[in-house]
């Protein structure tokens, strides 16, 4: 079983994660991660911060010379923008300085619409949203991001599974039929302003970018996350908390901003008849497969060993520089919310953050059905399996 955790606020000085329950000699390096955090920073539309943010990456625990040990690896993320912020994050002011400083930090009280700022003030109780929003922040997805690279290297390794997002609506502009992408596409679409296949449903996108950052505006969108190599048989039919499907949902779910996730087809096929839905089972050279991928490649709880496919959308970025009406909670006033610098939009990004929520989700279905302390075990488990499946 993999457990993960993360912690750290937006604004001090670093972001942690631990990632327990993996093998030993999963190759992973300080690179592989970096790079992986450099793809979350990129996609248009995002604010200021995301062009000078270095996500320092320090692996603390856990690999040696390039490989896991079997224990938990830990990894630091560094903010850069922590001398900026000392005085007012700092954990132990025992400097009088900070402490003055602090204390002439007016607390935000004019809580953001759309945020977790005012059921957590309420919830924790605090006179001031900031340590609401800190831990709230999105800038927390460095971590997953981070964790999600182990993930995925150690499903690549034992599996050959291999994933790749991209970007399918923005703005309410949708690519017509999006064709699914391959792992070979990634370098494509990494380079692609919004990270869309599409390159005039990318052009739209873009300039649906520019009009909301002209009109104080922001956009949300919806990504794909599919996945090329899996065996069947990942996830269970037999109990609720042991379906793949309502697993991915629960991880896709849990990335700030995301408020609906499909697996395969998913809404479209609940207003489609039956004789339409499904995907018929054929022989083939290559033996049993699917003629269509409308299930999302799960079907029962299970991956059925067709491409996996599940979508996430994202709400509109909830600091909306055209401030929205709120109440400043210090005199029950009608006011603005408060602002500060914000991404116009960051769907890209989020797609980014749903590969590694479902590479971790999946590393996890691994690991419970293939087992192993070395990753050649967990390897050895995976072909055996594939060579003697009943049915193939
Ligand atoms: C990658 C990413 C970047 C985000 N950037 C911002 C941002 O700059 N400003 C903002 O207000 N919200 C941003 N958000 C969204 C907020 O974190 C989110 O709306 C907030 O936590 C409340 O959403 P919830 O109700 O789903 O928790 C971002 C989300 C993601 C996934
Ligand atoms: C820092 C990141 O995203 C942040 C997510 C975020 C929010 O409210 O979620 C607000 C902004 O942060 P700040 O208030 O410092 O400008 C984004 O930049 C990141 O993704 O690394």
């Amino acid at each position: 079983m993999l457990r993960w955790l993360t912690a750290g606020e937006s604004h001090g000085p670093s972001l942690v994660a631990i990632l327990e329950g993996l093998p030993a000699h999963v190759g992973i390096t300080t690179d592989d991660i970096s790079d992986a955090l450099a793809r979350r920073r990129l996609g248009y539309g995002r604010g200021a911060r995301m062009k000078f943010e270095a996500d320092e990456v320090t692996l603390v625990g856990g690999v040696r010379h390039g490989r896991t040990q079997g224990g938990p690896v830990a990894i630091e993320v560094g903010n850069t923008e922590w001398p900026k912020w000392e005085t007012v994050m700092a954990a132990d002011p025992v400097d009088p300085a900070i402490l003055e400083a602090q204390a002439r930090n007016a607390p935000l009280t004019r809580p953001r619409p759309g945020h977790a700022d005012l059921a957590g003030m309420q919830k924790y109780d605090f006179a001031d949203a900031r340590p609401i929003l800190e831990r709230a922040s999105a800038r927390e997805t460095a971590a997953r991001v981070a964790l999600g690279r182990v993930a995925s290297n150690f499903l690549e390794q034992a599996t050959g599974a291999r994933i790749v997002s991209h970007v399918i609506e923005l703005g309410g502009v949708r690519t017509p039929t999006p064709d699914l992408p391959s792992p070979d596409d990634v370098a494509r679409l990494d380079a692609d302003p919004v990270r869309c296949l599409d390159p005039d449903g990318s052009k739209q996108m873009v300039a649906r970018i520019d009009q909301a950052h002209k009109d104080g505006d922001t956009l949300g969108g919806v990504v794909e996350v599919v996945v090329h190599g899996l065996p069947p048989g990942l996830g269970s039919h037999v109990h609720w908390d042991r379906r793949l499907d309502s697993r991915l949902a629960g991880a896709l779910m849990g990335i700030q901003a995301i408020k609906g996730v499909e697996v395969g087809d998913g809404f479209e096929v609940a207003a489609t008849p039956g004789s339409l839905a499904h995907d018929e089972i054929v022989p083939t050279e290559d033996g049993l497969r699917r003629v269509s991928g409308r299930s999302g490649g799960i079907e029962g709880g299970m991956s059925t060993g067709e491409v996996l496919r599940v979508r996430a959308a994202m709400k509109p970025i909830a600091t909306v520089p055209r401030a929205l009406r709120t109440v400043d909670v210090a005199t029950g006033e009608e006011a603005v919310a408060h602002h500060q610098r914000s991404d116009v939009c960051a769907v890209p990004a989020a797609g980014i953050v749903a590969e590694a929520m479902v590479a971790l989700v999946i590393a996890d279905a691994v690991l419970e059905k293939f087992g192993g302390d070395a990753i050649t075990e967990t390897r050895r488990n995976v072909e055996s399996y594939r060579d003697t499946l009943r049915y193939k």
